[in-house]
């Protein structure tokens, strides 16, 4: 039968995997065929077999061909990020070569990881769309890679060719040629199934029609911890989106579980198979919410032969700061908004703790005095034309001259002689304008009087304290949060890059002396210590001193990337957009967002620091509308809570049913150990794979335990799902996950939205 008609218990509800989901493709008629028998089905996956054999062996043969060009040192266009060919690199190879060199290189990883390299088959009749023509038939194969054979002849297309189109965007109603699509099942390179759909009312009569349709069977297969590829069942409004022009800013919107992820993934992986030369040499960067998302992702590019990509979360795009925690949500808002970027200026401006407040020196027999408002005017008129840390030498003439102004006796140019080569001008300018690290000035506004200070106007006494404590918390722990990595960046925009020390200059009998101490059996010892350098380059072994852990590595000019895909837009803070505004100034843009799910309080602020980031580059909109995550009846329950409170909520339609509604369950006396436990122990027989208990901070240390139930759960808070998925969910208090958020009723309709299959509510009775 074909994929329109489904059986067992779960259902396909608003469409078919035949037809395209997006509800603006027009319904397809069902074509009707009888049901393959199992003789049928087991011939068929035989030919396919014997198909996919002929590519394994093709690849062999590649492989001890690339072995033969490594050997003969022809591997020169290794590029040093993926270990691959470059095929413009390899001038030495036929195209064919370099092609089959890549796949056979690439295949042992695909292999072992992934399920299939060859997924998917086109029967094409050309006649179908020029009448006039007799029949003429093609087969083409689908894969992640492209392979052809010795005669040149395609043996698979690369999913992402425009050959491969047809797969992903035929349809009944506009079949482009292709009578049947079919999806082949592999395990590694055994073929163990094959789903097909008919683009033709009658199948002729050579092609058998197998399955129930690969889209249902990929939705209700259960979910692991990290998110796959959907290569092989890709929809065809997925697909435009997938294969949208690479310049200018590209939004995909929809509600949850509508693929949006998976297509913007699916799409960087289009983008560097289209322009492999800008994209992987300019960059592709991918920033998710948290390290518990990009973790999740991080399988689905290699999963398509694709490694070059950057993936980082929010809290880990600046190097040299990597957050492994999140503020309180006033403290998130606070950090987030643009007019925290006031209290950075000033404080970028001011001088360290503890530096001199005046300047005296005996220079040139005289007595020289510089002080404290005359040092003011130095800082500020330097500040008005230098980076900071590039301005060591602005700072030390300026200082020159205000000192003269003291003395203003005998030869100027010999006075401004000595002052330069002057020890004591050295040790001053050490301490009242060294280079400063963005991570050190945002540190010093762990004092609390100084950030009342700079915050004067700009945040009241109250969020100066709440600031000011944060700083502090960062320095016992020794960790950042996520918004902090956004504060160092503004600062590091401000100061300017840290300035290495020059090396000092050595003489040269100490050159003949010191060169090659190890063969006496000496190890070299630095003779001083520059506090700065081992701030930022960090030491050898992981440091326990709090201040160093957040201060080790150091933090780079942010760098440009060619494309930059963002998931979860709607939450990014305007400080983060600026962030990635640094990064994307001469980039394109995937933008991956729905605002129902906003945790960010002020979406006007942030859509203005997006405009800004975005600039004034052309936008194209793709709009999901079909959630292929939640079970109908899940997400039901979902977007009823959310309508109530977001009426204008982007509400998709779930494509799948179980029969099963959610559960609620009354929890009395504060039982919720008990309560989650029992709807744990249910939903480990219910479901095969991943069960998350999404609970407010209140109860997060009483629950914690429950992850020891099974390697299959885990407790997680509501704010850390986003993006994630699992097979089951116990979503604990859901009034009190609305409460302890700025986000509200948003952040619950996340954490009601992760369930696949199975979703157990607890509240209070
Ligand atoms: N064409 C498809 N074939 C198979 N699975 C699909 C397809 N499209 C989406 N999915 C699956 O649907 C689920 C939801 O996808 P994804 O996480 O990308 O949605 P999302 O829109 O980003 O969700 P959210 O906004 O809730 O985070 C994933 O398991 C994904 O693999």
């Amino acid at each position: 039968m074909t994929g329109s008609a489904h059986s067992g218990a779960e259902t396909s509800g608003a469409e078919s995997s035949s037809a395209p989901p997006s509800s603006a493709e027009p319904s397809s008629p069902a074509p009707s065929t009888d049901k393959a028998s199992s003789a049928e089905v087991a011939r068929e996956i035989a030919i396919e077999q014997a198909h996919v054999d002929l590519v394994y062996a093709e690849l062999t043969k590649a492989q001890a061909r690339a072995g033969l060009i490594e050997a003969d040192g022809l591997a020169r266009g290794r590029t040093d990020r993926t270990g691959d060919v470059r095929d413009e690199e390899l001038t030495g190879l036929f195209e064919r070569d370099a092609l089959v060199f890549n796949a056979a290189r690439r295949r042992s990883t695909l292999d072992t990881q992934y399920e299939g390299l060859v997924f998917g088959r086109l029967d094409l009749d050309h006649s179908l769309s020029d009448a006039s023509r007799d029949a003429d038939r093609e087969t083409r194969y689908i894969g992640r890679l492209g392979v052809r054979d010795d005669d040149y002849e395609p043996l698979v297309v690369d999913w992402r060719a425009p050959a491969a189109a047809a797969f992903y965007r035929a349809t009944p109603v506009e079949p482009m040629d292709v009578l049947r699509r079919r999806v082949l099942r592999c395990k590694g390179a055994d073929v163990v199934g094959v789903e097909d759909d008919l683009m033709v009312p009658e199948a002729p009569d050579d092609l058998v029609v197998v399955g129930d349709g690969a889209l249902l069977a990929a939705l209700t297969r259960s979910r692991g911890a990290q998110m796959r590829d959907i290569v092989a069942t890709i929809q065809r409004h997925q697909d435009e989106a997938i294969r949208a022009s690479a310049r200018g800013i590209t939004e995909i919107t929809g509600g949850p579980g509508t693929g949006k992820t998976v297509v913007a993934l699916h799409r960087a992986a289009y983008l560097l198979y289209s322009d492999r030369r800008r994209f992987e040499s300019g960059g592709i960067l991918v920033v998710g919410p948290s390290a518990a998302y990009t973790a999740y992702i991080e399988r689905v590019l290699p999963s398509l032969g694709e490694e070059s990509v950057t993936l980082r979360s929010l809290g880990d795009v600046v190097d040299g700061v990597t957050a492994t925690r999140l503020d309180t949500p006033e403290v998130a808002a606070l950090k987030g908004s643009l007019r925290i970027r006031r209290l950075l200026a000033r404080a970028a401006a001011d001088t360290p703790p503890e530096a001199p407040d005046s300047f005296r020196a005996f220079v040139n027999g005289k007595a020289v005095r510089v002080d404290a408002p005359v040092l003011d005017r130095i800082r500020a008129q330097v500040l008005r034309n230098h980076q900071r840390n590039l301005s060591a030498k602005a700072v030390q003439s300026a200082l020159a001259e205000a000192a003269w102004s003291s003395v203003r006796e005998g030869d100027r140019a010999e006075f401004m002689d000595r002052f330069e080569d002057h020890l004591e001008v050295d040790a001053f300018l050490e301490a009242w304008w060294p280079q400063v690290d963005p991570r050190e000035v945002l540190l010093w506004l762990a004092d609390p009087e100084r950030v009342r200070q700079h915050g004067a106007g700009v945040l009241s006494p109250q969020e100066s304290d709440l600031f000011a404590a944060s700083m502090q918390h960062a320095l016992e722990v020794g960790s950042w949060s996520a918004a902090d990595a956004a504060l160092v960046d503004d600062l590091a925009a401000r100061l300017g890059p840290v300035q290495d020390a020059p090396a000092e200059e050595r003489g040269f009998y100490e050159i003949e002396e010191l060169d090659d101490v190890s063969q006496f059996g000496v190890a070299e010892v630095p003779s001083g210590v520059d506090r700065r350098a081992t701030a930022t380059t960090g030491s050898r072994t992981a440091p326990s001193d709090p201040r160093e852990m957040l201060l080790q590595g150091r933090v780079e000019a942010p760098g440009e990337y060619a494309h930059v895909l963002v998931d979860e837009a709607q939450d990014l803070s305007p400080m983060q957009w600026r962030m990635l505004g640094r990064r994307g100034r001469y980039s394109s843009w995937t933008v991956v967002g729905d605002a129902a799910q906003a945790s960010w309080p002020d979406a006007v602020e942030a859509g203005r620091a997006r405009e800004e980031a975005f600039g004034t580059q052309e936008r194209r909109l793709f709009h999901m509308d079909t959630n292929y995550r939640n079970a109908r009846e899940i997400f039901d329950y979902a977007a009823r809570v959310v309508r109530a409170q977001v009426p204008d909520a982007d509400i998709p339609q779930a494509v799948r049913e179980t029969g099963v509604d959610p559960v609620e369950v009354a929890v009395r006396g504060g039982e919720w150990l008990a309560a989650a436990t029992a709807a744990v122990e249910t939903l480990l027989e219910e479901v095969e794979g991943s069960i998350a208990v999404i609970t407010p901070s209140r109860y997060a240390v009483e629950l914690a335990e429950l992850a020891t139930l099974s390697d299959r759960v885990g407790v997680i808070d509501p704010m850390s799902t986003k993006g994630l998925e699992y097979d089951a969910t116990v979503i604990v208090d859901p009034d009190e996950v609305s409460a302890e958020s700025p986000g509200g009723v948003r952040v619950l309709y996340v954490a009601l939205t992760r369930a696949a299959h199975r979703m157990t509510v607890l509240r209070p009775a």
